[in-house]
């Protein structure tokens, strides 16, 4: 036993032991004095004790509510108590976190350890204590022993402690806990299934392991802060969301090319903000019924995405009409009522547009907060307006063709260059007169190229090359292009001539014979 918590519950017993005796021989003595005198004693009784011993203590147990459940109040002081005293203790436990990656350090049991809040001093230590519920099969060992957190202080700053310091504990354990949880990828794809034994639930997950940062992302600098800045004010915009009276939501929607790094930019994010993962799979989901079964087993800190969501849902919104008539009408079956709940003989049941935005707007506004859902698309312009108009996709980013900018990032990213380079010069010329993905550009910088090791000048030399042969190719395409449309006109045009040539011999024939008549 630490010699803090020795201290502390020896004096706490031996004050209270004292107390209580105290409490004790009065209620003995009290029925043989009269009314008057009995409440003045009590009340003199009452403060004699608290003088011997003026500490309170405030026990937070770990038994939850349900039986084998820990208490989440017990495990947010574990949190506060790892992140804010834990350095001042000298007896530390190290356990592995839920999903068996993470390393948790914690007070150990009986190691009291001090904390200050608005100029108080507080002493916390864990203990354990025999449990009430005792099983007759003891499943798990050591069961029968409950811990728990206790924290004592002077009695007169009881308000203080019970309005302000255990609300504020709580409000950092919880941020401490969502700060060091392992995050989760979910997807809903059943071809995916990532947890077969989580059969009820309609996503499987994945510990999201993304090393992607807004430092490794190749963008242009200044369109970089602005999405940073965008994401610490929606993050940190609670308050003002409920202010206004908006959900605190917001929607993204990423477009460019293929390889511009629209999953890097989404793995960034999600990194940046700590937020899980929910990769939304549009093609998987039967309907719009169970679109809305999956939004709401979502949790708040995350981001929904719908990757490529042009190639996922029918934007027109129409439904599908059957085509021809089914084989349940030859022998039929068509007659049979209708029961509820089941669609329309002439209605595909899969989602529709209308379905997704009720997602977006409506049911999205009515679950919990701090949610960003995003789409991506190599197609912006095929995209319904509907879909993408801003309070649904507030910020539109376009993912671009590497730029000068993205270019240097990679290039300290993968050949550790972070000052300019002889060869830049010719780099950033032939970047701005083609277009070339990062994805692209990143390939071309990869030391470790076709089983061989190159060096960093070799890797730029690669680039410059495979940036010309990118330009010279662009050209061959445009000349060709070029070409087939003047051909093209061409054609048009002698097709024109034809015509009109045709016309005048017609009207020229036509009209002898109206003369002629
Ligand atoms: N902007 C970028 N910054 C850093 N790396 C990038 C960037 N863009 C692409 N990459 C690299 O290229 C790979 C492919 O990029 P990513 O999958 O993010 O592109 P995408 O735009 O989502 O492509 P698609 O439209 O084909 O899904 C990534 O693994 C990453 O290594």
């Amino acid at each position: 036993m630490g010699m803090a918590a020795m201290t502390v519950e020896r004096w706490l017993t031996l004050g209270s032991g004292v107390g209580i005796s105290i409490m004790f021989l009065w209620s003995k003595v009290q029925n043989h004095i009269p009314a008057a005198l009995s409440v003045y004693l009590t009340t003199s009784a009452t403060k004699l004790a608290s003088y011997v011993n003026p500490y309170l203590q405030i026990t937070i147990s770990e038994q939850g509510l349900e039986r084998f459940q820990r208490s989440e109040f017990f495990l947010t002081v574990e949190a506060y108590l790892s992140d804010a005293c834990a350095r001042r203790a000298r007896k530390l436990k190290a356990e592995l976190g839920k999903d068996s990656n993470n390393l948790q350090v914690s007070v150990d049991d009986y190691e009291a350890v001090t904390d200050e809040f608005s100029g108080t001093t507080l002493w916390w230590y864990a203990s354990k204590k025999q449990s009430n519920a005792r099983s007759l099969i003891n499943l798990y060992p050591g069961q029968d022993e409950s811990r728990f957190y206790r924290v004592v202080f002077h009695s007169r700053y009881r308000d203080l402690v019970v309005k302000s310091y255990l609300p504020f504990v709580l409000g950092e354990g919880r941020a401490v806990t969502v700060k060091n949880r392992q995050r989760r990828l979910f997807t809903n794809n059943a071809s995916k299934n990532w947890n077969p034994y989580r059969a009820n639930s309609c996503w499987s997950h994945v510990p999201f392991e993304h090393p992607a940062t807004f430092d490794t992302l190749a963008m242009d600098p200044e369109q970089k802060e602005a999405i940073v800045d965008d994401l610490k004010a929606f993050q940190e915009g609670k308050e003002y969301y409920a202010k206004v009276g908006k959900a605190w939501k917001r929607g993204y929607l990423l477009y460019g090319p293929p390889g511009t790094g629209k999953s890097t930019m989404i793995a960034a994010m999600a990194n940046f903000l700590d937020y899980d993962v929910y990769d939304l799979e549009l093609t998987a989901v039967k309907n719009n019924t169970e679109l809305r079964k999956l939004f709401i087993e979502t949790t708040g800190k995350s981001i929904i995405v719908i990757e490529d969501i042009d190639c996922s849902i029918d934007l027109t919104g129409k439904r599908l009409k059957a085509k021809k008539p089914s084989a349940s009408k030859e022998s039929g079956e068509d007659d049979k009522p209708k029961l509820p709940g089941e669609p329309e003989k002439d209605e595909a049941p899969k989602v529709t547009l209308s379905g997704l935005l009720n997602f977006i707007d409506g049911l999205w506004s009515s679950c919990g907060g701090e949610r960003i859902i995003m789409f991506t698309t190599n197609h912006k312009e095929k995209l319904d307006p509907a879909l993408i108009r801003r309070g649904r996709m507030d910020k539109h980013i376009e993912m671009s063709y590497c730029s000068f900018g993205g270019f240097k990032v990679l290039a300290k990213n993968y050949l550790d260059i972070v000052v300019e380079h002889d060869m830049f010069g010719e780099i950033r010329q032939l970047l701005e007169e083609t277009d070339m993905s990062p994805a692209d550009v990143a390939e071309n910088l990869m030391p470790m190229s076709k089983k061989k090791k190159r060096g960093p000048e070799e890797c730029l030399l690669g680039l410059i090359e495979a940036l010309k042969k990118a330009k010279e190719d662009t050209a061959a395409v445009a000349k060709a292009k070029g070409e087939e449309e003047a051909e093209m006109k061409n054609a048009n045009k002698e097709k024109e001539d034809g015509d009109v040539k045709k016309a005048k011999a017609w009207e020229d024939a036509n009209g002898d014979i109206h003369e002629a008549s």
